[in-house]
């Protein structure tokens, strides 16, 4: 029997998480440098007239200097991360951002680019005094095709308001994650951030048409076509996707929006076992096709960790694992039936044990919260080890079990949720307080398993910098010699987000 959603209680808005959230922890973590035994570079330090400098181009109030003011911009949301920069600078435009950097690689000075501050590997917050850009001022919508869908805009829209704009024109923006209310474009072109429907639309690397960047002398690249098809040499957009601002600041993208669907149906089921969820994956493919957009899973204790922690209903009972899915298609009576007729013939195999269909908003937005939601729900109890992995899918489940034995009940929580279509688990261990001896027992543990499966320390969060140092499980010494050499081109003073993304040595 197909269970109707049982009524949902008040749905917890985003920003009221992130308030429980920060709550949860008011004390200042670890300085970053010296949880992570980091040496500064041989990089200038800032002097006064070099604010004075800052001030004179960009007007007082856009320069933050007083401590209080500049702390937010040193940590990292989930409080993992702490620089010490003193200097916070708000540019407004292109030409700022270029007359700040051209500046600072004549004085040596590091500079660390910040969207947002939603990432999860410390990419975004300073590790020691770098001077912290952030693009919050640059939020202008540039221009919307609504023909092609091309979306042209500067660096520090937010994701969400980019998303309602196009919503109202007929489309959608390419790509959805839990921090859209905070995560700036600029930052996921940066960070080539994937998201819940990445099965459906793609990466960045192809719903991005172009990219205006600046490199570290200050050099404006003008690569910001809004064209499908554009052959002319090195497609150099794809330097600045997803090198985190270590090869230049992006400061503007052209996006492909694709057409608002005019259905959307979604359906949330318990499942037995994870080797049925993969069963469950390949009929959905076949049985949906075309109209499939997202197929994520939960595990009993990530579900739990949401409905204990953040008091969020779940709609069908406990099971040990969870699966949604969802439909984006253009006609509501066949989506709504197709996706119906799959939980029924699942069910009857056995595959599902119990699920929801639905297409209504409100109820919809319940499950999706429910799911978004699991990223946070740990830190209300303690500090989370975060690991975003790739897996081949045979074996995508294979490391949550180990890792809980192997941390025992110095965890509060071991569990893996995330993107079975693009074959992304996230994996989080709870523990009541950092500590360097479990640190010890993950990792490297957990690089060399997911490198010995053929895998990706990192899915779709980067590197930042809690992962140079482990970038070589995943990638070859050539390739990380040209991207050396790439860097060593770009930004021969290595001002630009210095400790990040690139080992010490190859
Ligand atoms: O915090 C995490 O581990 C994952 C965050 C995000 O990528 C998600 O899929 O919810
Ligand atoms: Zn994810």
């Amino acid at each position: 029997m197909i269970k109707p959603l049982v009524t949902l209680v008040g749905l917890l808005h985003k920003s009221k998480i992130s308030e429980q959230v920060r709550y949860a922890s008011q004390a200042l973590p670890q300085l970053s440098s010296e949880k992570y035994n980091i040496k500064r570079k041989d990089f200038g330090t800032i002097k006064s007239s070099d604010v004075s400098y800052f001030k004179s181009i960009l007007n007082e109030g856009r320069v933050l200097t007083d401590e209080n003011d500049v702390m937010p911009y040193n940590i990292d949301w989930i409080k993992n991360c702490r620089g010490q920069s003193t200097v916070v600078l708000k540019p407004q435009n292109t030409a700022e951002v270029s007359a700040i950097l051209k500046y600072c690689n004549e004085k040596r000075l590091a500079v660390c680019p910040q969207g947002g501050n939603t990432g999860l590997v410390g990419g975004s917050v300073p590790v020691f005094d770098e001077i912290v850009l952030n693009f919050s001022l640059m939020n202008k919508i540039e221009s919307l095709d609504d023909v092609s869908g091309a979306l042209i805009c500067e660096a520090g829209c937010i994701l969400e308001n980019l998303d309602n704009y196009v919503r109202e024109r007929g489309l959608i923006m390419p790509l959805d994650l839990g921090a859209k209310g905070s995560c700036h474009i600029g930052g996921n072109a940066s960070t080539n951030a994937g998201g819940l429907r990445l099965l459906r639309y793609g990466n960045l690397h192809g719903s991005i048409l172009g990219i205006e960047a600046v490199k570290a002398d200050g050099t404006v690249i003008d690569c910001l076509k809004a064209l499908k098809k554009d052959n002319t040499g090195y497609h150099l957009k794809h330097l600045f996707i997803g090198s985190e601002g270590t090869l230049g600041f992006v400061t503007k993208v052209a996006v492909s929006c694709p057409v608002l669907p005019k259905a959307v149906n979604l359906g949330f089921f318990g499942v037995e076992n994870f080797e049925n969820i993969l069963k469950l994956y390949k009929s959905a493919k076949s049985s949906l096709g075309e109209i499939l957009s997202a197929f994520e899973m939960a595990d009993f204790d990530s579900i739990n960790s949401t409905v204990q922690n953040l008091k969020l209903p779940n709609p069908i009972a406990d099971y040990p694992f969870y699966v949604l899915v969802e439909t984006h298609g253009s006609d509501d009576v066949h989506d709504g039936e197709k996706l119906s007729r799959f939980l029924s013939k699942e069910m009857e195999s056995g595959l599902i044990v119990d699920g929801t269909v639905t297409s209504e908003p409100s109820k919809m937005q319940t499950i999706w919260n429910l799911r978004e939601s699991i990223a946070g729900a740990g830190l209300v109890v303690g500090y989370v080890f975060k690991y975003d992995v790739s897996i081949p899918l045979k074996n995508y489940y294979d490391l949550v079990p180990i890792l809980r034995k192997k941390v025992g009940d110095k965890a509060l929580i071991v569990c893996g949720y995330g993107h079975v279509g693009d074959g992304n688990i996230h994996i989080n261990v709870t523990v009541p307080k950092y500590s360097q001896e479990i640190a010890s027992v993950l990792e490297p543990y957990i690089f060399e398993e997911v490198s010995k499966l053929n895998g990706s320390i990192s899915a779709e969060h980067g590197i930042g910098f809690r992962k140079p140092k482990y970038i070589h499980y995943s990638k070859d010494k050539s390739a990380l010699q040209l991207m050396k050499d790439l860097k060593q081109l770009m930004d021969p003073n290595g001002i630009l987000n210095p400790y990040k993304v690139l080992p010490d040595t190859v």
